[in-house]
């Protein structure tokens, strides 16, 4: 297993039209359109940069994973790193035979960029939750 490139650092927030206004008007960042992903639970925007992306993520239904999170970190704060690797398949099984923890049913959904994906549990990665998108 090898890490790639840096794909993204996800931001999870209360209100993503403010979130949103922040990035483009104060920071003067370029943001994509807002995307509703019902599958993850979450409706997103990417802040595109020179060497990576930030994606500002606020909660989508009853039932969306970062719920909790928020209701920690009412202000929003960083959720997780998305890392690219070659073989999300490979990358998986060397990691399940290490004994990390594979989040949901272990099978890669297809993400935001549409390409499959995978989340790892934050207690096995140093306290962060990591998400692996194929390359
Ligand atoms: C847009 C699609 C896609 C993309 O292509 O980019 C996305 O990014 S989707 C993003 C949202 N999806 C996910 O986060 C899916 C994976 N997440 C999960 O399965 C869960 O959120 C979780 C990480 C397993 C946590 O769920 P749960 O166990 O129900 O919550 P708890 O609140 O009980 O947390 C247990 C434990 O873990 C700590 N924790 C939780 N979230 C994080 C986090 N993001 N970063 C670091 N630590 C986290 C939490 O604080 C608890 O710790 P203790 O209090 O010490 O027990
Ligand atoms: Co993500």
């Amino acid at each position: 297993m090898k890490l790639g490139r840096l794909n993204h650092v996800a931001i999870a927030v209360p209100d993503l039209e403010k979130a949103v206004a922040t990035y483009r008007d104060v920071l003067g960042a370029v943001v994509s359109a807002p995307q509703s992903l019902p599958e993850h639970g979450v409706r997103v925007v990417f802040v595109e940069l020179a060497n990576s992306k930030v994606e500002l993520l606020e909660p989508l239904g009853v039932d969306s994973p970062i719920a909790a999170f928020l209701e920690k970190n009412p202000a929003g704060a960083i959720h997780h790193l998305c890392y690219e690797v070659a073989d999300i398949f490979s990358a998986r099984d060397r990691l399940k035979a290490g004994g990390a923890r594979i989040l949901g049913d272990g099978e890669p959904k297809t993400g935001a960029h549409g390409k499959p994906v995978l989340f790892l549990h934050p207690k096995d990665f140093c306290g962060t939750l990591i998400e692996l998108e194929q390359e």
